[in-house]
């Protein structure tokens, strides 16, 4: 008879769990003490009894939790500088105080109380629902940036420029300081070393293979990370790198030789029109740190180069509906959602909010196609520029 298997490090904890939930319910049973739970009115108890089930399950649960997350993204978690963001903005805008108790307020009235816009006020408060501080009964219900700049959409306007106190966007500290730059164009890169964040996402999930012998401008793709990987997969591409001087001015040097003839860079502002007239563009991540505003006149300085059935690859975030994927992955995102508030001041788009953008520049920007592959962050978007007689 073969010995049996000694049991992972998983299923140690997820078996200590099980025996000390089973232990925690049964004393709480029979001392007619409630089981806690997130509804408004519960009452938390713990029996002297289960204390010590209670901390097993809390230390199993919490050993369990950091050992199934991507170290990168556990870092971030233990950081949770927007969890206190968080609470900060319900604390100094008496958020709290606005919510009735066993009623509903919508993020409207928020809004409305606080003068902070609604966007704004969903954003925080969604992000709090993820540390289980309210809760959204329907969909739609529900620092000193905020309060100098209310609903500014400005990257001068921001948590950052006041921490420099300086009128400087973070664009512009960047384009300014060369070291700067390229300790940002390495935090890209390293951002791409976490799993949900993999370029592999982006060659394994668009099929780059089927478009031939064509030209993909990898549009604000800072040192090449990109199109390094998808050169080393498809001989087919040619891969312009476009980004701002200060990130491309070296990057030729670090790109390993063999790719050379397949990659270029080229300093080239966002906003400008586009000088290079390929087959595909891509913008990956680089459209979620710009408000709407911004969005439009970046998108619309690409049709003076557009070809009839140009393809316009966006790989970027794209917000889920509250509660329909799993509850660490949403507070992920909406923390980034923060972030990028507290850094850039644009807000990251649904799906629906992406259509519409794309409608807003040109009509003859067409969504093809959204995905989101199994594991990854971010969306895949396929648009498509239809040229209409
Ligand atoms: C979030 S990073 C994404 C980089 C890369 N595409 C990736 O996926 O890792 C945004 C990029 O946009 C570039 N960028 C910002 N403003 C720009 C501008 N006005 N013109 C060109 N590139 C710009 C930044 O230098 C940076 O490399």
């Amino acid at each position: 008879m073969t010995p049996p298997r000694p049991l992972s490090q998983i299923e140690r904890l997820a078996a200590t769990i099980s025996e000390s939930a089973t232990k925690l319910h049964r004393i709480s049973a029979e001392k007619g003490v409630p089981l806690p739970s997130f509804e408004e009115n519960a009452v938390f108890s713990i029996p002297s009894e289960a204390l010590d089930a209670q901390d097993a399950i809390l230390d199993a649960t919490a050993e369990l939790h950091d050992l199934l997350l991507d170290p990168m993204i556990l870092i971030r978690e233990h950081g949770g500088h927007n969890n206190s963001a968080c609470l900060q903005a319900i604390a100094r805008f008496n958020i709290a105080a606005m919510v009735p108790s066993e009623g509903r307020v919508g993020f409207n009235d928020i809004a409305r109380q606080t003068g902070l816009s609604e966007d704004m006020v969903s954003r925080f408060l969604r992000h709090a629902m993820t540390m289980r501080v309210f809760c959204e009964p329907e969909p739609g219900m529900m620092l000193d940036a905020l309060q100098r700049w209310p609903n500014s959409s400005e990257p001068s306007e921001t948590g950052f420029s006041m921490a420099s106190n300086s009128s400087a966007s973070i664009y512009e500290v960047l384009a300014s300081d060369a070291e700067r730059a390229a300790r940002f164009s390495n935090a890209m890169k390293a951002f791409s070393t976490t799993s949900v964040f993999y370029i592999t996402h982006l060659t394994d999930n668009y099929d780059w293979a089927s478009l031939g012998k064509v030209e993909v401008v990898d549009v604000g793709g800072a040192q090449g990370h990109v199109a390094l990987e998808l050169a080393k997969r498809f001989e087919n591409l040619d891969i312009p790198v476009q980004d701002i001087y200060e990130v491309v001015r070296h990057a030729e040097n670090q790109l390993p030789g063999e790719f050379k003839n397949q990659t270029r860079f080229l300093a080239h502002d966002l906003f400008a029109p586009q000088t290079l007239s390929a087959d595909v563009f891509i913008f990956r991540w680089v459209l979620h740190n710009w408000s709407d505003e911004h969005c439009l006149r970046i998108l619309r300085a690409q049709i003076p180069s557009l070809k009839p059935n140009a393809r316009i690859v966006i790989q970027d975030g794209c917000l889920p509906a509250p509660g329909t994927i799993a509850h660490w992955q949403e507070k992920y995102i909406r923390s980034d959602d923060l972030t990028m508030a507290s850094v850039f001041n644009p807000r990251e788009r649904t799906a629906d909010a992406w259509r519409e953008l794309l409608l807003a520049a040109d009509h003859r920007f067409m969504m093809n196609s959204v995905t989101r592959p199994r594991g990854s962050a971010l969306a895949i978007m396929e648009v498509i520029w239809k040229e209409f007689n």
